[in-house]
This record gives C-alpha cells, structure tokens and sequence, in this order.
C-alpha cells in the first residue's frame, strides 16, 4: 500500500529528525512517537531523585526533554546525580549532539514544612516555573506490627505520608494562586493495595494506602482547577532500596517474590520510565485519581 504521506512529510508532521550514532559518525533517522509524549517546555521536580526511582524519572524526563529539579536530602548526592544522568543521557545514541538537559540539585527533607517551601521558592525562581512533581522520596523497613517501634512508625510515616503531603500542598497552592494547570504524580507502591509476603511491613503498607488515598482526594479537590494528581504504584523494582532489604532479609526472599510475580522476575528500574513520562505529559490529559499498577501482574492473584 502506498504511504499516505512522504517520508518528508512524515518527519515534519508526526516526528523528529534527530541524530543518532553509527561507528563513529552522526547520522540522522526519524523517531516515530506521539507529539503529546514530549515533555518540552515542561519543568519537573523530583523528589527523593538522587538515586533509586526518582533518579530514574528525572532521567525519563530529561530524555523527554523537560527541564528538572534533583530534590533530596543530601546536596552533594543530588548534584552527583544530576552529573550522572547528563553524562547517561549524553552518551546516547537518539541524544541530539546539540543537547545538554537542565538539571539542578537542591538539598531537602520532604518532612520539614519550612525545607519544603524554600526548596519550592528556589526552583521557581531558578526555572520560572514548575508543570509537574513527583513524590519519590520514601523508606520502607520491615518488623513484625507487635514489636513495632512507635518512633519508627512516626518516622516513616513523617517521610511517606506528610513528605508527599508538604510537597503536593506546595504545588496545589502555588499552582491554585497562579491559576495554573499542575500535573502532581505520587508514588505509591503495590503495597497500598495488597500485602507481600514474606516480610512483614504493616506500617510500609498503610503509609502507601494513605498516600493513595491522598492522591485521590486531591484528585477531586483540584481537579475542577485543571490540576491532576495520580499516583504510581510499582511492584517489586530492583533499585537500592530492595538490594539492601535483600541483604538485611536474606536472599532467599527474592526466590519467594519472583514466584509470586506471574512474569517470574522483578521489574527493573528503566520499565516505568515510559509510565512516568506518559503520566506526566499531555497524552494523560484525561487521567486524574487513579492508582497505576505496574508490577508484573504481581496483583492479579
Ligand atoms: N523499589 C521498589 O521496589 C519500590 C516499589 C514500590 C514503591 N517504591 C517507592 O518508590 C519510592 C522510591 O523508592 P526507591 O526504591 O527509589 O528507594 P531508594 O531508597 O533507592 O531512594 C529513595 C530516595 O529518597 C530519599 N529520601 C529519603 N528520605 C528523605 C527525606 N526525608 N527527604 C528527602 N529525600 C529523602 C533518599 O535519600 C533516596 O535518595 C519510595 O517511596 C518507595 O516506597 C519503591
Ligand atoms: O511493594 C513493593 C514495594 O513497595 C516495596 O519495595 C516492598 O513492599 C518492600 O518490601
């Protein structure tokens, strides 16, 4: 069948002409996607983002061509991951040689209220603006509930919960006060809605159900002000967070987990950068209050 379009035509129309790499010269090919993927124009601030997931969906993003701020504890973490992604993203082949991201790294504890404000102050002075958050900093730690440290449970529930809470207020009212459209993804985990097995984790379980929660009752207070909040949830992904709890557990866990994924494997931390992108851009413009399971189908039993 003839194309209904050039090649030409094609590329200006539904597509980029952008260099890739064969040997050792540049070479141009056309990347076929939907415009609404591209995250251009698009600021995006990360929390938790100097390793693990959130380093993962700064990484999507600026891939995407957004803009982004490394949210996280430690400054000099932030700033190395910030360095580490601008040299991954350099370094690959669909890169345009023209391209360098705008990245920058600011130091914050998602559960001081006072960090959270300076932090957003900066990043709006810094980037003129911000279009989309995402809540990735969190900590998961496993006890049996009847010898549950009630200081521990405050603490993870101070990260989780108010952590997610004090960013998304900050979004929601500046966003309300300058009637703008805001797009905040918070991320849960599988954990909000089922319980893993073996390790016993009530307190992990009930801050993500209650991050959940949250997402979908901002999803209704601010919807009608055209700003949306969903929240992610994956199953079992192999950053630093699961390879320490494997080491402390014993390995002999993951043999258990991997059973009761139907993919028979835990999911890697790359797999949810295209569910990132997709839930931050405009091709999810009709999303708002949803939880978005990606966990190998770990769910389903
Ligand atoms: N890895 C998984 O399998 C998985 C699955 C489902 C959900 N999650 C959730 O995803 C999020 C990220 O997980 P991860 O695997 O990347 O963990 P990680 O431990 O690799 O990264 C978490 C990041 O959050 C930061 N952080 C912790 N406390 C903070 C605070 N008070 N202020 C600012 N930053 C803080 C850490 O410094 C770290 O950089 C967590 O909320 C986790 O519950 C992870
Ligand atoms: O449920 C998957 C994750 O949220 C989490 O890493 C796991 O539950 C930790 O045991």
């Amino acid at each position: 069948m003839a194309p209904l379009l050039s090649p030409m035509a094609r590329r200006g129309l539904l597509g980029r002409s952008i260099p890739f790499s064969l040997g050792t010269a540049r070479h141009r090919r056309t990347v076929m996607t939907l415009p609404s993927f591209s995250l251009e124009g698009k600021t995006c601030l990360v929390t938790g983002a100097a390793r693990g997931l959130g380093k993962e969906f700064l990484t999507a993003f600026a891939l995407s061509g957004a803009r982004g701020a490394c949210v996280d504890l430690s400054l000099q973490a932030g700033r190395s991951s910030v360095k580490h992604i601008t040299e991954h993203i350099a370094s690959q082949p669909s890169t345009p040689s023209s391209y360098t991201p705008e990245l920058r790294a600011y130091a914050c504890d998602v559960t001081s209220e006072e960090q959270v404000q300076e932090t957003w102050d900066s990043v709006v002075k810094d980037f003129g603006k911000v279009d989309v958050v995402v809540t990735a900093a969190g900590i998961v730690e496993n006890f049996e509930a009847e010898n549950y440290e009630y200081s521990r449970w405050l603490k993870m529930f101070d990260i989780n919960v108010n952590g997610s809470f004090l960013f998304a207020k900050q979004a929601g009212k500046h966003w309300i006060d300058n009637s703008m459209k805001g797009n905040l993804i918070l991320v849960s985990s599988m954990s909000s809605i089922i319980c893993v097995r073996p390790q016993k984790q009530a307190a992990y379980n009930a801050s993500k159900a209650a991050v959940s929660l949250l997402g979908r009752s901002l999803a209704t207070e601010w919807g009608p002000k055209g700003i949306r909040v969903n929240s992610l949830c994956p199953g079992y992904m192999k950053t630093d967070l699961i390879i320490d709890l494997l080491a402390k557990e014993g390995r002999h866990i993951e043999e258990g987990w991997v059973k009761d994924v139907p993919m028979g494997r835990l999911g890697r931390p790359h797999e949810l950068q295209g569910t990132i992108v997709w839930m931050a851009s405009d091709a999810s413009s009709y999303l708002n209050g949803s939880d978005i399971v990606v966990d190998g189908g770990y769910c389903c039993w």
